[in-house]
């Protein structure tokens, strides 16, 4: 999985010779992850806002936070071939390889040594899940529990893993108003966290940096979460007006005690990787420098054991929950679209839109 020098200096030719124009996103993360790769974290002046080309350049690169020089190079890596199979034509993957990739908007997909990679892929807003992030991690799990990978992992690029639910979701009201955009919201939601539930092969969390809201609660429907000693978990509920989801009101109080899911989603306790691992939601915990290199490496080992043994085994640990994590998400969605139109709700949303509050 680990990109080579050599990967990075292909993916460098291949951008070249894209025959068609990716558009200014897709060319500020490409530039983005070559400067993280190739001259670290930004610590260049802020241009001044009229310098429009180099200020995205800049808010793009500095978005990348400390993310280390060999995810960037790995990063870099994998958006040049998703891009070369998205934009040319698919001839160009060659037949007999297992690795491909799928023209997402909002996530890059991977899939090789057995393992299908979700990458949650908006650095600049944190990997903030916006409706077409929901849809398409709900395409990308229904691709992967029927492609010929073993494992599949979900991650984030960047320096979070998610920022949870984008609060500009709240903001584009359709013509049926606050009521129709609440009822939609709890529509999706609920089959968005039904695809975890009902997940069929191994579903592990590679949590390279800070994790909020729905990104959190969704790790106890994950069957392994390794997190670097940079991720925190924070589900401040409460602060922003709203109550648990990703079935968190069930499995967090059964994971890590009433008590401590209390201080977490009543409370919005932001507990470290350490605290985490030590109540249980999190699997393992390794040091920022070596967490990429560490995981894939056990990772792929995992890949290599027989995938239906794994199925079956993920199946008779995980089934008999199955049909009270499906009503606890029915439930949890009905009192969200209520929250959602609470003053609470409203008032914390535009608090954070008009940058009045961050967390
Ligand atoms: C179908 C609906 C289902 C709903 C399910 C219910 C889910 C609930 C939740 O997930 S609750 C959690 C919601 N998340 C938040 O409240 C986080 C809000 N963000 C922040 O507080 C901060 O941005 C931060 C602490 C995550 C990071 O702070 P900092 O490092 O200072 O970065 P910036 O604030 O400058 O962020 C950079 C850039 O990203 C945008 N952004 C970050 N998070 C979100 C977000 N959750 N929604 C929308 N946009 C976000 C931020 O605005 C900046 O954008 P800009 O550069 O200004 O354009």
């Amino acid at each position: 999985m680990r990109a080579s020098q050599k990967d990075f200096e292909n993916a460098m030719n291949q951008v070249k010779l894209l025959k068609k124009d990716p558009g200014n996103e897709v060319k500020l993360k490409l530039y983005s992850l070559y400067k993280q790769a190739t001259e670290g974290p930004c610590n260049m002046p802020k241009p001044g806002v009229f310098d429009l080309i180099n200020k995205a350049k800049w808010d793009a690169w500095n978005a990348l936070g400390s993310l280390p020089k060999e995810t960037a190079r790995q990063n870099y890596v994998d958006l040049v071939s998703s891009l070369s199979s998205s934009l040319e034509s698919s001839s160009q993957v060659e037949p007999g390889t297992d690795r491909k990739s799928t023209g997402y908007e909002t996530l890059m997909v991977t899939s090789e040594d057995g393992i299908t990679k979700i990458m949650l892929n908006r650095p600049t807003k944190k990997n903030a899940l916006n409706v077409e992030m929901y849809h398409e991690i709900m395409h990308a799990l229904k691709a992967a529990s029927k492609d010929d990978s073993a494992i599949t992992v979900l991650t984030g690029n960047g320096d979070y893993y998610s920022s949870g639910n984008d609060l500009t979701n709240f903001t584009d009201i359709p013509p049926g108003g606050v009521e129709e955009k609440a009822k939609n919201g709890a529509i999706l939601l609920r089959e968005f966290v039904g695809c975890f539930i009902d997940f069929p092969k191994p579903l592990i969390a590679v949590v390279n940096g800070p994790a909020v809201g729905i990104s959190v609660t969704l790790l106890g429907l994950f069957d392994a979460v390794y997190a670097s000693d940079r991720a925190t978990f924070h589900t401040p509920f409460s602060h922003l007006g709203q109550s648990p989801e990703g079935c968190s009101s069930y499995t967090f109080p059964k994971i890590m005690s009433p008590a401590k899911a209390t201080e977490m989603l009543v409370f919005g306790k932001k507990l470290t990787a350490g605290e985490a691992c030590a109540q249980g939601l999190v699997t393992e915990v390794f040091p920022d420098s070596t967490f990429q290199k560490e995981v894939w490496t056990r990772l792929k080992a995992f890949a290599k054991l027989p995938p239906n043994a794994m199925r079956i085994s993920k199946e008779i640990i995980r089934n008999r929950e199955k049909e009270k994590l499906h009503a606890v998400n029915a439930e949890e969605c009905s009192v969200l679209q209520g929250r959602w139109l609470s003053d609470e709700c409203m008032n914390a949303v535009v608090n954070f839109l008009s940058r009045k509050s961050k967390l």
